[in-house]
C-alpha cells in the first residue's frame, strides 16, 4: 500500500473544539483548551503518523472571528495562511450552536479555497440523535462536502472513522516529519501556552484576553527544568487581579501550570512567574510580532538572546516535541 501524507487544516469558529480535536487525534496535549472563545492564537501543527500507512499533518488555527485589535488581525492571518496550500480542510461546527451569520462567513472562507472539505459536526454527546439528523440535512444543502462526520472530540467518538477517511483522501507522499514527532511547536512555547491556559482558567472578563505569556529563560538540568516566564497584561489593575490578594491568584496559576508541565515534560519543574504591564500591547504591531513563536524560535537559533548556551537544544530545535 502506498504511503499517504498531507496537510490538513482545522477551521471553525471560536470554541467549536478545534484544539480538543487536535489533541485527541495526536493523542497528547499539544494545544491548550478552555471554555473561553479565542483561546488559540497561533497556528500549530499536530502530527499523526499511522505506521506504514501515512502521515497526517494537522494544522490547528485560531477561531474565525471579526478582528478588531492588531492581535486579532494577526490571529486571522494565521487562519488565512492555513487555508492556503493544504490538501484537505476540516470544517468543524459545534452542533449545540445555531448556524449564524458568523458561520456563513466561516463557511464562505472555506468554500473560497476550492479545496475538498470534510464537515465535522462536533459535540454530538450534547444533543439527541433526531436533532443531529436535522443538522446533517441542513448542512448538506450548504456545500458539497466530501464527507459529513459527526464526532465528539472530547469523548473520542467518530475519530477512528475520521482518521481513516482523512488518510484515504491524502495524496501519495513523503514522511514530512520523523515518526515519533507529534508537533512542530517546541516545548518552550507550549510551556508559555500552558501558563496562559491557567490565566484563562483563573481570571475572568477582559483579563485573559489582555494577557500573554513569554518564556524568558529555559534551562534543563538532568531531571529538572527551570523556567522563568513573564505574564504580560495591559494595565496595573489587571496586574493586581492576576497577582491576587497576598499573591494567592498568581500562586494558583503557578502551581497548576507547574503540575501540568511536569506531566508533559516528564521532569520536575521549577517555575518562576513575573507579571509585567505592557500598555496596549494587543494593538502594538511590534509587540504582537514578537509573540509569534515561529519568530521567537528563529531569534533563539540566530543567537539573539544572551542565555542561548544555557538552553538545552530540546527546548528550541525546529524539530518540535517528540513522544516521551
Ligand atoms: N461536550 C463537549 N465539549 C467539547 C467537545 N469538544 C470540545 N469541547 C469543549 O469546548 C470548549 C472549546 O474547545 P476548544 O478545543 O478550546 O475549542 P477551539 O475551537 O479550539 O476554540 P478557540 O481556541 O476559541 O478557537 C472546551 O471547553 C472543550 O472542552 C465535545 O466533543 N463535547
Amino acid at each position: 500500500m502506498p504511503f499517504r501524507s498531507g496537510f490538513v487544516s482545522i477551521i471553525g469558529r471560536p470554541n467549536a473544539g478545534k484544539s480538543t480535536l487536535l489533541n485527541a487525534l495526536v493523542g497528547e496535549k499539544i494545544a491548550i483548551v478552555t471554555h473561553k472563545p479565542q483561546t488559540t492564537r497561533n497556528r500549530i501543527q499536530g502530527i499523526v503518523t499511522v505506521p506504514k500507512k501515512g502521515q497526517i499533518v494537522l494544522v490547528d488555527t485560531p477561531g474565525v472571528h471579526k478582528p478588531d485589535k492588531t492581535l486579532n488581525k494577526r490571529m486571522m492571518q494565521e487562519v488565512y495562511d492555513a487555508l492556503e496550500g493544504c490538501d484537505l480542510l476540516l470544517y468543524i461546527h459545534d452542533v449545540t450552536h445555531k448556524f449564524e451569520k458568523e458561520d456563513e462567513y466561516t463557511l464562505s472562507l472555506v468554500k473560497k479555497t476550492g479545496q475538498p472539505v470534510m464537515l465535522l459536526l462536533n459535540k454530538i454527546d450534547l444533543i439527541a440523535k433526531p436533532k443531529l439528523l436535522e443538522i446533517i440535512t441542513q448542512f448538506s444543502t450548504l456545500h458539497d462536502f466530501k464527507e459529513i462526520i459527526p464526532i465528539s472530540a472530547a469523548k473520542g467518538s467518530g475519530l477512528d472513522i475520521l482518521r481513516k477517511k482523512v488518510l484515504q483522501s491524502l495524496p501519495v507522499g513523503p514522511h514530512y516529519f520523523p515518526d515519533d514527532q507529534i508537533t512542530d511547536q517546541p516545548e518552550r512555547f507550549l510551556a508559555a501556552e500552558i501558563i496562559r491556559e491557567q490565566v484563562l482558567v483563573c481570571a475572568h472578563q477582559e483579563v485573559p484576553y489582555a494577557t500573554t505569556v513569554m518564556v524568558e529563560q529555559w534551562e534543563e538540568k538532568r531531571s529538572l527544568t527551570k523556567i522563568a516566564a513573564a505574564i504580560f497584561v495591559e494595565r496595573d489593575g489587571q496586574k493586581a487581579i492576576i497577582i491576587g490578594r497576598g499573591g494567592e491568584s498568581l500562586k494558583r496559576i503557578g502551581t497548576n501550570a507547574r503540575r501540568e508541565l511536569e506531566k508533559i515534560l516528564n521532569t520536575k519543574v521549577f517555575l518562576e512567574l513575573f507579571v509585567k504591564v505592557q500598555a496596549g500591547w494587543r494593538d502594538s504591531r511590534h509587540f504582537v510580532d514578537q509573540l509569534d513563536w515561529h519568530r521567537q524560535l528563529e531569534e533563539l537559533s540566530t543567537s539573539l538572546i544572551p542565555d542561548r548556551d544555557a538552553i538545552n537544544p530540546k527546548g528550541h530545535v525546529p524539530g518540535g516535541r517528540r513522544k516521551h
